[in-house]
């Protein structure tokens, strides 16, 4: 009989099941090839958890992000928020959900119309969604412009006259207008200078939870998916190679695509260099991916099997821990750069460590009023 005790497993408030995103190679783009942006990805955020998705530029993030928030619908598969599928969600099902599912962009002010104040801008939804009568919307914004860290007394003013932090703020607080059970954030913090993010990132860990959000932050920045995630999933060319609690993740990497994600954050002690396997040529094109593991053109311990063979997303441990490698474990057994000790951290720290560091002393992060 097995020792494990069987826990009860608590239902994931968001599930994607077998996505799979082809871009073009159908209907009027039939000439175009299709490019492979997901294949395959099934993944499970627990409520009131941060996921969070990392990797390259152009390994699916974004696109596993709209494709959960169903942004854009997946070529198959299947997204199922709260037990229940959201593909098919019509009418008063479809609004809530689009309500309840929100995103914050690296801009917010990207597709929105310059004209429109930030308190229109934060108001819209809350005028769509007819969430308050129109008499109480006004004190509502202004509720959530001080939610978020800005003065009520800035709700005349156009996106222009907002500085990067300030517009962020106001993009979260259009997200919180909805009052969502999940935010997204797409590359929240990218955009900013390295003080802002720090701001910014305390503040979306604060609002969680203040108002008991969920969140599922989708970013290429390791330091800020350290700082605030719970669990992580490592994308490479639209697969997950990787999914583990943070801390084991960034301790003891098991997949070589985030062994190298990893070694290419620069490290305190110039011993680890030696050790490095930093990632040599540029991601695949998603046009025409390798066969078998996507990774092994560009890993420095593929066989044979690995272009022949794409290995399953198998669970490593009882965290709950997935690697999709054929030969994680002889890896892990010949000892790898990240099992090494780390030598005691003094000189030459980088900005980014730093930051990290003060990241988590500072706490909270409100705007200070002008
Ligand atoms: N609308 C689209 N039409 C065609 N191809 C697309 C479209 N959106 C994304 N892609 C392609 O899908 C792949 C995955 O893109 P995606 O933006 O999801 O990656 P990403 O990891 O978020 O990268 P980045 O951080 O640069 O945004 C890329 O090859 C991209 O060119």
């Amino acid at each position: 009989m097995s020792a494990v005790a069987s826990a009860p497993v608590a239902e994931p408030i968001l599930e994607g099941r077998n996505l799979v995103k082809r871009f073009g190679g159908g209907g009027f783009l039939a000439r175009r090839p299709a490019v492979h942006a997901l294949n395959d990805v099934s993944l499970k955020v627990q409520r009131g958890e941060v996921f969070a998705v990392v990797g390259e530029s152009g390994c699916g993030k974004s696109t596993l992000g709209r494709v959960l928030l169903d942004l854009i619908s997946p070529t198959s598969g299947e997204v199922r928020f709260e037990g229940r599928s959201i593909s098919g969600a019509k009418g008063a099902d479809a609004l809530k959900l689009r309500r309840e599912l929100q995103i914050v962009f690296q801009d917010p002010f990207a597709s929105i119309n310059p004209r429109m104040s930030a308190g229109e801008v934060v108001g819209e939804p809350i005028w769509l969604h007819g969430l308050r009568p129109a008499s109480e919307r006004r004190e509502r914004v202004a509720e959530l412009f001080r939610t978020v860290g800005l003065r009520p007394a800035m709700m005349d003013r156009f996106p222009h006259e907002f500085s990067g932090g300030q517009r962020q703020r106001i993009g979260i607080a259009r997200a919180l207008a909805c009052e969502p059970t999940l935010l997204l954030g797409d590359e929240p913090v990218s955009a900013l200078d390295v003080s802002i993010q720090a701001q910014i990132v305390n503040l979306l860990e604060e609002l969680k939870e203040r108002l008991g959000l969920t969140l599922v932050v989708v970013a290429h920045d390791l330091a800020v998916i350290r700082h605030m995630s719970d669990r992580v999933a490592v994308m490479y060319l639209g697969e997950i190679v990787e999914e583990a609690p943070t801390e084991p993740l960034f301790d003891q990497p098991l997949h070589p695509y985030t062994m190298a994600l990893m070694e290419a954050i620069p490290q305190p002690s110039p011993l680890l260099k030696r050790e490095r396997h930093l990632l040599e040529g540029d991601v695949p094109n998603p046009v025409q991916p390798p066969s078998g593991c996507k990774f092994h053109t560009r890993c420095p311990h593929a066989k044979p099997r690995c272009s022949a063979e794409r290995p399953a997303l198998e669970t490593a441990d009882a965290s709950g821990r997935r690697v999709a490698c054929h030969f994680w474990r002889e890896i892990q057994a010949a000892g790898t750069s990240a099992s090494l000790p780390l030598p005691p951290a003094n000189e030459r720290l980088d900005r980014r460590l730093a930051l990290y560091r003060q990241w988590q002393a500072q706490k909270p992060a409100a705007e200070i009023p002008a």
